[in-house]
């Protein structure tokens, strides 16, 4: 049963709960275990993958074996059907489409200082994608993942997703791969797997940075392994945080916060309303919706846990809630959502009215649905075509230039007590003289 409990003191502390949930106390076991996985697979490459895959995806399996072959990914095609290889092109237009719109432009700009100062952006030489695959597969997060490195003009783009049964990998997985210009897919899946694209191995090839969601062993991973390479942010178990007044719909409502918790045990699905009648419908359409549930056991277990219905008193005490806890999806189910908008300041993606289920985000909106989880919107943003490029800085200065500031640099060098560096500039001058 989905809680609900009025505005009060303790509501902030609840939030926090839930919001810290893959930092409690109960998470420090499962780091003790990622820190052992990520150690085993640094020293025994292949080895440990191996091991690993046995004991977490229950798949034995040779080295050779891991890399996905061309046949499969042929086969693949056979195995979906035309309407789902449709949606499938739809998303991945639409995706493209969005993300060309973000693509940073290289500058150099030439001052009548004689200063010439820019930016580059290049791409990272390898990409690693990690696609989850332990409770669902996920073609979408294929796509949101190798199209904006495929924008971003990535050289060498490696994905990875956990093995089936008979080590299989969803045949929709490997089309979207095919559809998004991934070539190289290998069949491992939690830490192993992030382990494995940080170090490199015999089988698998070490990266530069590493992207995509997964559940709670593979973002400790990501967290680990960040500095080795680079990640796109901790985008761990799912999250919505919804704001609704008098004039929502309590069924969709519920959809809405389902269609999070649906994804993990450790899913987290928040209702902030200003009407009690509509707090108590939610509660009970969504009792409804989880009867014949498919996934009902893990969705009652996230509901339970990390669900919550909180009465608040106005729509801008529920913003401010909702700027605390940093969701990774907002929606705004109001009558004016664009009214309330300017107040909402951290969310990895903001859904605004009634016709724009969370669901339309994850699939083919465009914006990329990889997005920062449990308060990490305060700092990270979604995924995108700039996670897979950097920018080196371009300075070049002429002599007349030089010899403007040397006089500024002599003066910090000097307090800074580092004189070669002041030396560096005075002996250019000096040549000049
Ligand atoms: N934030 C986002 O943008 C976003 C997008 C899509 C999905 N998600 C999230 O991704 C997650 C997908 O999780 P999933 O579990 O379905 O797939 P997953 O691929 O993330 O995790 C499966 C892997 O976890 C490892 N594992 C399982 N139990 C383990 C154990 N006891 N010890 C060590 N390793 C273990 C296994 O190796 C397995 O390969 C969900 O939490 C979902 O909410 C987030
Ligand atoms: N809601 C997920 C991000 O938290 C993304 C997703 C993929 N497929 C369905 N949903
Ligand atoms: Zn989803």
């Amino acid at each position: 049963m989905l809680r609900i409990i009025t505005q009060q003191a303790d509501v902030r502390a609840e939030l926090q709960r839930i919001c810290e949930r893959t930092h409690d106390e109960q998470v420090l076991h499962k780091e003790a275990t990622v820190r052992e996985v990520l150690q085993a697979v640094k020293r025994q490459g292949d080895k440990a993958v191996l091991h690993y895959t046995a004991e977490f995806d229950k798949q034995t399996l040779k080295a050779e074996e891991l890399r996905v072959t061309g046949s499969e990914l042929d086969a693949a095609y056979q195995q979906v059907s035309k309407e789902l290889l449709a949606a499938i092109r739809l998303a991945c237009r639409q995706i493209e489409v969005f993300h060309r719109q973000r693509v940073p432009k290289s500058w150099v700009h030439f001052g009548d200082d004689e200063v010439v100062l820019g930016k580059r952006y290049t791409p990272v030489d390898r990409a690693g994608l990690y696609v989850p695959g332990g409770r669902a597969a996920y073609p979408s997060t294929v796509l949101m993942n190798a199209i904006p490195a495929h924008v971003a003009a990535v050289p060498h783009v490696v994905m990875v997703t956990p093995p089936g049964p008979g080590g299989v990998i969803n045949p929709a997985v490997l089309v979207a791969a095919q559809e998004a210009g991934v070539q190289e897919i290998y069949r491992i899946g939690g830490a192993q797997a992030i382990a494995a694209l940080a170090y490199g191995t015999d089988t698998i090839p070490k990266v530069n940075v590493i992207t995509g969601p997964g559940n709670i062993y593979v973002t400790l991973a990501k967290k680990l392994v960040y500095g080795i390479v680079g990640i796109d942010s901790l985008a761990g178990p799912s999250e919505v945080l919804i704001i609704a007044d008098e004039t929502a719909n309590p069924v969709h409502v519920a959809a809405d916060l389902l269609a999070q918790a649906e994804h993990d045990p450790m899913a987290a699905a928040i209702l902030l309303t200003t009407d009690a009648a509509l707090a108590k419908n939610v509660q009970l359409a969504l009792e409804r919706q989880l009867v014949d549930h498919p996934r009902r056991i893990d969705t009652e277990k996230a509901i339970a846990h990390y669900g919550l219905i909180i009465l608040v008193e106005s729509l801008q005490a529920a913003a401010e809630l909702s700027n605390e806890f940093a969701p990774e999806h907002l929606e705004l189910e109001i009558k004016d959502p664009w009214a309330l908008l300017p107040q909402i300041r951290h969310a990895g993606a903001i859904f605004l009215g009634y016709s724009t289920p969370e669901a339309v985000g994850d699939y083919l909106a465009g914006p990329n649905h990889t997005l920062p989880t449990s308060g990490a919107a305060r700092y990270a943003s979604a995924l995108g075509v700039e996670t897979f490029l950097k920018h080196s800085s371009i300075i070049q200065y002429s002599q007349t230039a030089l010899q403007n500031v040397a006089g500024a640099i002599d003066v910090l060098a000097t307090a800074e007590g580092l004189p070669s560096h002041a030396d560096s500039v005075r002996r250019r001058i000096q040549q000049e003289e």
